[in-house]
């Protein structure tokens, strides 16, 4: 028997992004950007206001079509969007009911998909006393971690998740970060768009934009 251990094939291809170009209101936002990113891998999409991140984020997630290149999710057109249960999204807007509760917000994918509310997972993003409070009654950061928790439980096979430390203190962003191992561990692409450079230390790979072109 052979004493070398057998090499491990590389995770399947979830995200492909070829040659993708994006124009908007007489500009061109993105401008032939290429990417792939793998099953249970952090994806960093890396870049100042204004590069770019947003709208390749809503591309990815299946909000609108590119002008121009390819955009796949498990080998098929992104656009018209995935159920959630295949790819899930953190707007940066975030995007709650405000009326309903957290636990409400957070399971609303999960009901959709017939899948269980994982429990670990309010503990894990700080949300553990807040589960009854209305999302409306709630801090910008705990809706931010909520909108999270309701993109992550439902363990998608893709998760787009723009800016998701933009309104964490220090203690929190560990809590999210901790989050996005956990699910990469799990199986899900993580596609994370930011310009927290602490974002970094988490990520497989980090895709650098700079005026809507990759550049790194
Ligand atoms: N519909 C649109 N019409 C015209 N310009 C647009 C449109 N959408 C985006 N842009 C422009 O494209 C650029 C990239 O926007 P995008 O929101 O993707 O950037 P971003 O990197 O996510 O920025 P931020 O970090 O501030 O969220 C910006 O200069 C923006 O003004």
């Amino acid at each position: 028997m052979s004493r070398h251990a057998a090499p491990v094939p590389p995770a399947p291809t979830v995200v492909r992004v070829e040659h993708l170009t994006h124009r908007a209101g007489g500009t061109t936002v993105l401008d032939d950007v290429s990417l792939l990113a793998r099953a249970g891998s952090i994806v960093v999409l890396a870049g100042r206001s204004g590069s770019g991140k947003s709208t390749l984020c809503h591309l990815v997630a299946g909000v609108g079509r590119p002008t121009g290149g390819t955009v796949e999710v498990l080998g098929v057109p992104a656009s018209p969007a995935p159920p959630w249960s295949t790819l899930s999204l953190l707007p940066q807007r975030l995007a709650l009911v405000p009326e309903l509760s957290v636990e409400e917000n957070v399971a609303w994918p999960c009901r959709l998909a017939g899948r269980e509310v994982p429990e670990e997972v309010f503990a894990a993003l700080g949300l553990a006393t807040l589960r009854r409070h209305a999302a409306r009654a709630t801090s910008l950061g705990e809706q931010q971690r909520t909108a999270l928790a309701r993109a992550l439980a439902v363990r998608p096979a893709v998760a787009v998740l723009d800016e998701p430390t933009g309104h964490q203190d220090d203690a929190n962003v560990d809590r999210v970060l901790a989050a996005l191992g956990a699910a990469a561990a799990g199986g899900t692409c993580v596609l994370v768009a930011t310009h927290d450079e602490r974002v970094l230390a988490v990520a497989d790979v980090v895709v650098r934009l700079e005026g809507g072109r990759v550049v790194g």
